[in-house]
């Protein structure tokens, strides 16, 4: 049998490649129409008073800025990924200014983060980054572990994966401490919610 650690090693190497290729070829013009809103079926499971985790995304990754504007304006707390050093767990912080990201300052892994003062915050429903994922909500990330040891401390939250159509793949090699997805949301459809 394959070891799951190798094999997810190299299926992120082949889907970085095509998450960037896909990234590539999407004009600004494009991108900007897409990941407006979440689609109804996601919204009937945020409560009003729920606060959502986003992540500030790399240039290669499915855009949450969008949403983080939407869920602003709806009157939710937002919250991104922090993290007091690249070694130490990754914990979310409130993120206040979602139109001018003026409250953000350069963290671990060339992402931007809220700044030390921002107030730590455990958000009720998280919208993951990927690098791939299956139609039954199996999510591959960048290999840190840092979603799924924050998801294992924090069971109650809900999680939905945000990614390009590219990242769909058969299978992912899953390990016993992978979580899955409750739903995830492409440019053209919604897979769940489980
Ligand atoms: N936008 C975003 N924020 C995030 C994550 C993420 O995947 N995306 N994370 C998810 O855990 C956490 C940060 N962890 C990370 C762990 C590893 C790498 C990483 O290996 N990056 C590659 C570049 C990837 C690429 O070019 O596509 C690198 O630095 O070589 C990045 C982030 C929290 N914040
Ligand atoms: N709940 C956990 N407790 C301790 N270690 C964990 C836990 N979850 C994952 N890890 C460790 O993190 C490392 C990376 O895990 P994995 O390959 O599943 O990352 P990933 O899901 O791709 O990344 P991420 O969750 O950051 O998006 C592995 O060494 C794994 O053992």
């Amino acid at each position: 049998m394959t070891d799951p650690t190798v094999a997810k090693a190299s299926l992120r190497k082949q889907l970085r490649a095509a998450r960037r290729a896909h990234a590539a070829s999407i004009s600004e013009n494009i991108r900007a129409l897409l990941f407006k809103r979440p689609p109804a079926p996601l919204m009937e499971l945020i409560p009003a008073d729920a606060v959502v985790g986003l992540y500030h995304a790399g240039p290669d990754e499915a855009p949450a800025s969008g949403y983080a504007k939407f869920f602003s304006e709806a009157g939710h707390k937002l919250a991104l990924p922090t993290f007091a050093s690249p070694d130490d767990p990754m914990q979310f912080a409130e993120h206040t200014d979602p139109f001018g990201e003026t409250d953000l300052v350069e963290g671990a892994f060339g992402l931007k983060r809220p700044s030390d003062e921002a107030e730590k915050l455990t958000p009720d429903v998280i919208f993951a980054p990927l690098l791939g994922f299956t139609d039954t909500g199996d999510r591959l990330g960048q290999g840190g572990g840092h979603y799924d040891r924050w998801l294992a401390q924090n069971t109650e939250t809900l999680t939905i994966g945000m990614a390009w159509d590219e990242q769909l793949v058969d299978n992912i090699p899953t390990e016993p401490h992978d979580i899955a997805l409750s739903a995830i949301v492409t440019p053209t459809r919604l897979y769940g919610p489980f």
